[in-house]
């Protein structure tokens, strides 16, 4: 598949300021676990907080296939940081360009595109992950607006986001046509960051458990109509999947060309490591799964630009992406040996960084389901 030339100079112009803004301070980022205000705005003004809203909204305007690329791109600098423009990107963005009414596009889209607020997305509960039907999260209408109780999980940006889309159950006795999706300021009363979690990887990027005590928001704030919540949340869900596979090619890419790089200097048996046979089909391999990754998101990208169903594809390329992703970053620890071990070097870092991505925004698992009922 080919990018068009505007394709390739937003992907180039990311990688540039990826490749001197994020890769060199990410080891930091990791350590002191920082979220990295000032990388943020720097890729908000390059407008990577509101890649495919429209330039009316304040956006970039742009394509999928343009998000995914400008994600891979973030990513192979650090990948927490990825994943909050990502949840902003989609979910956040996705729903309110598609659901949102006029003065929510004013209030919630325009600052979110222009880089202005950091938006979380809270679907995932205590109990409920992967069976995001079992909600327990609620809301209910008091005089003119209404009111959130419960509690949310993993939520990434929960405590760095400014805005968060909350899915909650508003009429029990529905199921999965009793839920409904809200806009919540995170500064609104009863809306609180409950502990952050202490993570295997992705330091720069928060990930919070967040209480809803008594949350009281306008009655403007629901997003569409009362009940479509549950659908709201699995159709942008759709789309987040390719945000998260481009992201695991990224962080995978930037292991495999340190890997690269470091086979092609350390010497053994009297040639460097990347003669020998055994490094380079490896290395070889680690290309290989790279490009067919990349391929699936950018075909799944491609269906969604052209407004084709792309379910099934998302699902593909989260589940190859991800899985690949810790595939090719073993091999390139390996690549190094002891020196892919320690943290002299980022691979244990990008290792730690992708592991996730089999997990959020629907596991491997979830995935496979998917894709299975797609063949029925
Ligand atoms: C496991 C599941 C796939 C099960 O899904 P269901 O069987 O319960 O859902 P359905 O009955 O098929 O659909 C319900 C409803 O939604 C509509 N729908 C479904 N998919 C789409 C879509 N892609 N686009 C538009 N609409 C869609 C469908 O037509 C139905 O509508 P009607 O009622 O017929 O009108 C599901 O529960 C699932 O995906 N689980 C995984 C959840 C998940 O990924 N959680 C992670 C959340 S995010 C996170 O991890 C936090 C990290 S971060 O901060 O992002």
């Amino acid at each position: 598949m080919l990018l068009t030339p505007d394709q390739e100079a937003i992907r180039d112009a990311v990688r540039a300021f990826a490749q001197e803004q994020l890769w060199p301070h990410a080891p930091r980022w990791d350590r002191e676990h920082l979220f990295p205000k000032e990388a943020h705005a720097g890729l908000a003004a390059l407008g990577a907080y509101g890649i495919c809203v429209p330039e009316e909204d304040g956006g970039a305007g742009l394509d999928y296939l343009s998000l995914a690329l400008v994600l891979e791109e973030i990513a192979a600098g650090d990948g927490g940081t990825s994943t909050a423009i990502s949840v902003t990107n989609c979910p956040v963005n996705a729903i309110l360009m598609r659901y949102g009414n006029a003065a929510q596009k004013k209030k919630w889209l325009q600052p979110l595109a222009q880089g202005q607020m950091l938006g979380a997305f809270c679907l995932t509960e205590p109990q409920a992950g992967s069976d995001a039907s079992s909600l327990r999260t609620t809301a209910r209408k008091e005089g003119d607006g209404w009111v959130i109780d419960g509690v949310k999980q993993f939520i990434t940006s929960g405590k760095n986001g400014q805005v968060a889309i909350v899915i909650a159950v508003t009429d029990k006795g529905a199921g999965k046509r009793g839920m409904s999706a809200f806009v919540v300021p995170t500064d609104a009363p009863g809306y609180t960051v409950a502990r952050l979690e202490d993570k295997l990887g992705q330091h720069s990027s928060d990930t919070a458990q967040i209480n809803f005590d008594g949350c009281r928001i306008p009655a403007g704030n629901l997003i569409g109509q009362e009940g479509e919540g549950y659908k709201i949340a699995l159709g942008a869900l759709e789309g987040g999947r390719i945000g998260i596979a481009a992201q695991s090619v990224g962080m995978a890419r930037s292991a495999f060309e340190v890997a690269v790089a470091y086979a092609k200097e350390r010497q053994a048996f009297g040639q460097p490591i990347f003669e020998q046979q055994a490094v380079g089909f490896r290395l070889a391999d680690c290309a290989t799964q790279l490009e067919a990754a990349r391929q699936l998101i950018w075909h799944a990208a491609s269906l969604r630009d052209a407004g084709r169903p792309c379910l099934k594809e998302a699902a593909m390329a989260k589940l190859f992406a991800s899985e690949m992703a810790e595939r090719v970053c073993s091999a390139a620890i390996q690549t190094l040996g002891g020196y892919g071990y320690v943290n002299d070097f980022p691979l244990e870092r990008i290792y730690r960084d992708v592991r996730v991505c089999q997990i959020y925004e629907g596991t491997s698992d979830i995935q496979k389901l998917l894709i299975q009922r797609a063949l029925v």
